[in-house]
């Protein structure tokens, strides 16, 4: 079976991340805390999706965007392969569901989908 391509942001702002809650009714990974993005429609590159998607979910786009890590992830019913970038910039993101923003200490303690087990260590190491 071939894997979601998922193109997700690591917003940083003084060393804290952005968290969203995932939607406490949703059919997927009710109430768990995962990085904004979505999935990459065919024939576009991972930086057109994680731009659209975060114009599409927060109206707010990144002024720096960098590769950071991929992460590929087995649930059984389907696979995903995240692909995880550094953004930054200034603006309000305009979350509609529950939001903050953690240290990688912090994110290591909220309920996040499997897939994201290995990211607190990740970010923790990002380039400053
Ligand atoms: N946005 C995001 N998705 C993640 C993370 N970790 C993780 O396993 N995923 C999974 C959940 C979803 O199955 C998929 C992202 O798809 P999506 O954003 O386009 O769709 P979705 O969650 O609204 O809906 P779905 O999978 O339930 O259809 O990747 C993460 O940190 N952020």
């Amino acid at each position: 079976m071939s894997a979601l391509r998922v193109c997700v942001a690591a917003i940083r702002r003084e060393g804290r991340f952005f968290l969203q809650r995932r939607d406490p009714l949703a059919a997927r990974f009710p109430a768990l805390w995962e990085l904004p993005g979505g999935k990459a429609e065919p024939g576009e590159t991972p930086e057109a999706a994680l731009r659209r998607e975060l114009q599409e979910e927060l109206g707010w786009a990144p002024e720096r965007v960098a590769p950071l890590a991929t992460v590929a992830h087995d649930y059984g019913a389907f696979r995903v392969e995240l692909q995880v970038f550094l953004c930054e910039g200034p603006g309000t993101l305009h979350a509609p569901l529950a939001w903050g923003w953690f240290t990688p200490g912090e994110m290591a303690r909220l309920p996040m989908p499997e897939a994201n087990r290995g990211l607190p260590e990740t970010l923790a190491c990002a380039p400053r």
